[in-house]
């Protein structure tokens, strides 16, 4: 499985890079409008919740089940040999397919910051946006009768709601992952002024050379935008029919909280931990010749 998005044009241009992140944007909006039509079904993410269902022996959640096949599979056809496709789950099996060649762009790493990713979007980010499916649920159970607090964030979707759970994961990780693509292009940009922080580890002055406000500020503000238009209703003509007292398919303050207190500072996370890493292995020569070389790649 080959991803092209880096495959087309400099691979190190930082605007050809973010307008990858902006692409992925749509992708994480869209996949959170789907995985919002369902309850919040906590029990797919419970270890152990399934385990005399799924795999003997195997411990973990339904989604991590799900994760294990699905990743299963894609690492057959080749997909995390590609530089910006990372797994959730070790152990994979070698894929069936001859190894593609890419271009070397990033500096060898073994960055996967996946666990974080999953962490946040089980505790945080799948029961906040889950929130009106699963008070409508609640509320048709209550004029029913059924009764058990447990059973009204339930509806039963396992499957469904754990396919988009993967497509969802698998986008927040390749954006949060861009990041090393990032780094090197900065780093490449001006290595005299990184590598003074690498050699003498400093993660809060990489973190300063790195962070770019106004466009945090600019991601954030056409996020706003994208939700709050995405999440809107539209009559059969087409036209919008905006949202009813706010609520529309998204929660869009959920979308926000979710790139501000989780997918740009893991970013940055990932691109810190990238360049404290860019050197290793480097002779004092090829580290002088970077020091001295300013734009041009290495
Ligand atoms: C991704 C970049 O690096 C940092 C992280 C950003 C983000 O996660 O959106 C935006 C700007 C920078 O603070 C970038 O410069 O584009």
């Amino acid at each position: 499985m080959q991803s092209q998005n880096y495959m087309v044009g400099d691979p190190l241009s930082l605007e050809r890079i973010r307008s990858v992140l902006v692409r992925l944007e749509d992708t994480i909006i869209f996949g959170l409008i789907e995985r919002a039509q369902f309850a919040h079904n906590p029990r797919m993410y419970q270890r152990g919740a399934f385990k005399e269902l799924v795999d003997t022996g195997f411990e973990g959640s339904w989604l991590e089940w799900f994760l294990k096949e699905i990743e299963t599979f894609h690492a057959k056809a080749r997909r995390y040999t590609s530089p910006d496709e990372y797994p959730f789950t070790s152990d994979l099996p070698d894929p069936v397919l001859p190894p593609l060649s890419f271009p070397e762009i990033l500096f060898p790493n073994k960055i996967n910051v996946n666990a974080s990713i999953l962490s946040f979007y089980v505790r945080y980010i799948v029961p906040r946006i889950t929130r009106r499916a699963t008070l409508a649920l609640a509320t048709t159970k209550r004029a029913k009768g059924i009764v058990g607090d447990d059973e009204f964030e339930d509806d039963g979707n396992y499957g469904s709601a754990a396919t988009i759970d993967v497509e969802v994961l698998q986008a927040i990780s390749k954006r949060v992952h861009y990041g090393k693509f990032v780094s090197e292009s900065k780093f490449l940009e001006n290595p005299a002024a990184f590598i003074p922080h690498i050699l003498k580890p400093n993660p809060k002055a990489l973190e300063d050379l790195i962070t770019k406000p106004e466009v945090e500020r600019k991601v954030l503000q056409r996020l706003q935008i994208k939700a709050a238009t995405y999440a809107q209703d539209f009559s059969s003509d087409g036209s919008p029919n905006g949202t009813v007292n706010g609520n529309g398919k998204l929660d869009v303050d959920g979308v926000m909280e979710l790139y501000e207190s989780y997918i740009i500072p893991l970013t940055k996370e990932v691109e810190v931990d990238y360049l404290l890493h860019r050197l290793d292995g480097l002779s004092e020569d090829d580290i002088q010749r970077l020091a001295h070389k300013g734009t041009q790649s290495s």
